[in-house]
């Protein structure tokens, strides 16, 4: 049996839209073996309601690649399992099609390299800041321009702990990019450029004083406000409170906090369960450290279970 395991990825973390991504221990795991014909079954919770058939998302990534590579699917059984709830902003639809995308590399018989299959992934879903780290684990800051990512990959440091607010409503990524303006001032790009630039520098060097600072945002986080109650008191309050930075994760509605690894997040998370509550909402309050392996594979298509 082939065991495919791609981790969920916060993309962003303020200024760095489209570009900066970390790789979190939320995983979507996929079992794939031969069968005389192909099987797609979504398993849990938090997977009710995606396709049983080859319109799943997981297997049209297969396709991507086995089209790329002049080669058929075999018929196969595709179990999918997640732990990475879909739709809010920790890169669960990332995770399904770079998943799909290495398990259907493994199936041909590798045809194609990791850099060929990052290209693939980052055009699929138009950006590479969660589909790199995804693939390739850790923090990772990279460039795409429409064909090729170039991405580089650093582990963040020992100290670095993240607390994630995950509401209980989802947000579809198209309606959050539908909410931004198509162009921006000098002065805002500037601001944005020179952030992005300073939380790499500060998750580069362990530098993690400088975050909350670094992780102001004026390209995204202003105008997907109104799509996630409670984000300007969170992002303004979230420092006071124990964490060193906080964004909205991805295209959200998960919030992301940065805190000190090892130290108490008490606080902290009275403060954004507290904001939740004020807001009517539900939700779940999680520490995690950053994963850092990336997609890992294990066994080979040919065992059966
Ligand atoms: N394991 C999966 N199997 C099938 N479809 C999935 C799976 N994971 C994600 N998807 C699809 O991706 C959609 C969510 O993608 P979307 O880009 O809106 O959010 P996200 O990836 O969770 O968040 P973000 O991109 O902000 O990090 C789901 O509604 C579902 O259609
Ligand atoms: N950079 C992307 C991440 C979500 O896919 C966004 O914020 O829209």
């Amino acid at each position: 049996m082939l065991t495919v395991r791609t981790p969920a990825s916060t993309a962003n973390l303020g200024s760095g839209f489209d570009c900066l991504g970390l790789s979190l221990p939320l995983a979507t795991t996929l079992r794939l073996w031969p069968a005389p014909e192909t099987e797609i079954k979504p398993l849990g919770d938090l997977l009710r309601g995606t396709p049983a058939g080859p319109d799943n998302y997981v297997y049209q990534a297969m396709e991507v690649v086995a089209s790329a590579a002049e080669m058929p699917l075999p018929p196969l059984h595709l179990e999918i399992e997640s732990e990475i709830p879909l739709a809010r902003g920790l890169g669960s639809s990332a995770a399904a099609l770079v998943g799909g995308m290495v398990a259907a590399n493994e199936v041909l018989g590798r045809p194609l390299s990791r850099t060929e299959l990052l290209n693939l992934a980052s055009r699929e879903e138009g950006h590479p800041d969660n589909v790199a780290p995804a693939l390739l684990g850790g923090f990772v800051v990279a460039t795409f321009d429409g064909k090729a990512a170039q991405p580089i990959v650093f582990q963040p440091p020992e100290t670095l702990g993240v607390t994630l607010l995950i509401p209980d409503f989802t947000l579809e990524t198209a309606k959050a990019r539908a909410a931004l303006p198509s162009e921006y001032s000098r002065a805002d790009t500037v601001h944005a450029v020179s952030h992005a630039a300073l939380t790499a520098a500060a998750l580069a060097s362990g530098e993690l004083d400088a975050l909350a600072g670094a992780m102001q945002d004026r390209l995204h986080q202003p105008y997907r406000a109104a799509l996630v109650p409670g984000l300007e008191r969170i992002l303004a309050g979230a420092p006071a409170h124990g964490a060193l930075g906080a964004a909205l994760s991805g295209a959200g509605p998960t919030v992301l906090c940065f805190h000190r690894a090892g130290g108490s997040t008490a606080g902290l998370h009275a403060f954004l369960r507290g904001v939740l509550e004020a807001e009517g909402l539900h939700g779940q309050v999680l520490d995690l450290t950053p994963d850092r392996e990336g997609t890992v594979v294990r066994g080979t298509f040919d065992e059966n279970p």
